[in-house]
C-alpha cells in the first residue's frame, strides 16, 4: 500500500500532489491527485476528505485542474481526492477504442465480464482500496469522508454513496448520469462490463434503482442533504442524464425534501459549470464533516 510522489505544487497555501500506487482492485498502477490544506502539509493535522469523481474522457487531472475546488476547500482545511476514472496501461486492446467503455470510462462499477473483469474493478477501488491508502499515507482521516463527481463521476458518487452510507457524510453532483441503465452512454458500455441486460445487476449499478431499493427498505438515511446543479444549455441533457425523469422519481417515492436539485440557467456541461457552483458545493460538504471556514 506504498505510493510514489509524481509531482508536487504550492497550491492555495496547502499541495497539490500527485501520486502513484500499485491497485489490488484493478491490478494496474493508478495515479491520483490529492489537495492538502496547510494544516496537513506543515503540522500534519489529520483534514477531512472530499472525493471528487470525474467523468467520461478525464483522467485524474480534469477535477483537479479546471474544478476550482481547492480555493475554498482551504478556507476549511478539508483534502480533495481526484482519482483517475478507470484503469491505465492494461492488456485490453479494445479500451481506448471508444469514449463511453475503457479508458476514462470506468463507470465507477465492477465489470464481471471478460476481458474487462480482471481490471474494471473501480468500485472496489474508489469504495474500498483508495481510502485505505490515503488514509495509511496522508494526513487525511477518513472517518470524516464525502464524494462529489461530474456526469459519469456523479453517477459514481451517487452510487458509492448510497452502498456506503455510513462512510460518507454527504454527496453532491454536476449534471449526474442519473441512471446508467437508460442513459445512451451506459448502454453502450454496461452490455460490455456487465453482460446482457439483466434488471438485478444492471439495477445495482444505477443510481435510480438503487434509490429506489434503499428507500422502499427504508434504508436511505433521512438526515442525508443531497445537492446536485445542471445547467439548461447541457448538451447530454435531455437524452444523458435523467435528469427530469429522476425529479419526478424522488417526488413519486416522497423523498424530493432531501434534494436541491438547482438549474442553472445558460450552463452547459463543461469545467467553466462547475468552477461557477462549486464553492457552494464545498460549502455544502463542509457543513456535513463538521469544518469550519477560517477566512
Ligand atoms: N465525448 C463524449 C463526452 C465528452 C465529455 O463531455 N466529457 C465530459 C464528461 S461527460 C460524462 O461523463 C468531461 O468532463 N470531459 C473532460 C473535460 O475536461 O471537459 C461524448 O460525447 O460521448
Amino acid at each position: 500500500m506504498t505510493i510514489t510522489l509524481v509531482s508536487s505544487s504550492k497550491h492555495f497555501g496547502g499541495t497539490l500532489a500527485k501520486y502513484s500506487h500499485v491497485s489490488k482492485a484493478t491490478q494496474c498502477t493508478m495515479h491520483f491527485n490529492v489537495f492538502l490544506p496547510k494544516s496537513a502539509v506543515e503540522s500534519k493535522a489529520r483534514v477531512p476528505v472530499i472525493y471528487c469523481l470525474g467523468g467520461l474522457t478525464s483522467t485524474e487531472d480534469n477535477f483537479a485542474q479546471k474544478g476550482g475546488a481547492a480555493s475554498r476547500a482551504s478556507k476549511y482545511e478539508i483534502a480533495l481526492v481526484f482519482p483517475d476514472t478507470s484503469p491505465r496501461n492494461t492488456d485490453v486492446a479494445e479500451a481506448g477504442e471508444n469514449s463511453s467503455v475503457g479508458y476514462s470510462a470506468g463507470f465507477y462499477l465492477n465489470a464481471t465480464q471478460a476481458p474487462w473483469d480482471k481490471n474494471w474493478k473501480m468500485y472496489d477501488y474508489i469504495a474500498k482500496e483508495l481510502p485505505e491508502v490515503v488514509s495509511t499515507n496522508l494526513s487525511i482521516d477518513t472517518t470524516r469522508s464525502s464524494i462529489m463527481g461530474h456526469s459519469m463521476g456523479g453517477h459514481g458518487a451517487l452510487s458509492i454513496f448510497l452502498k456506503n452510507q455510513n462512510n460518507y457524510k454527504t454527496v453532491s453532483a454536476f449534471a449526474p448520469i442519473l441512471s446508467a441503465s437508460t442513459s445512451p452512454w451506459g448502454l453502450f458500455a454496461l452490455p460490455k462490463y456487465l453482460g446482457p441486460h439483466d434488471p438485478a445487476v444492471w439495477g445495482d449499478n444505477d443510481v435510480t434503482h438503487l434509490l429506489k431499493h434503499y428507500v422502499s427498505r427504508n434504508l436511505f438515511r433521512k438526515d442525508v442533504k443531497v445537492l446536485i446543479d445542471q445547467g439548461t444549455e447541457d448538451g447530454f441533457l435531455k437524452e444523458h442524464l435523467y435528469t427530469h425523469g429522476f425529479i419526478n422519481d424522488i417526488k413519486e417515492l416522497g423523498i424530493a425534501d432531501q434534494f436541491e436539485i438547482r438549474f442553472q440557467d445558460g450552463y452547459d456541461h463543461g469545467y467553466f459549470f462547475i468552477s461557477t457552483f462549486v464553492e457552494d458545493h464545498i460549502d455544502h460538504h463542509a457543513k456535513a464533516l463538521g469544518a469550519t471556514l477560517h477566512q
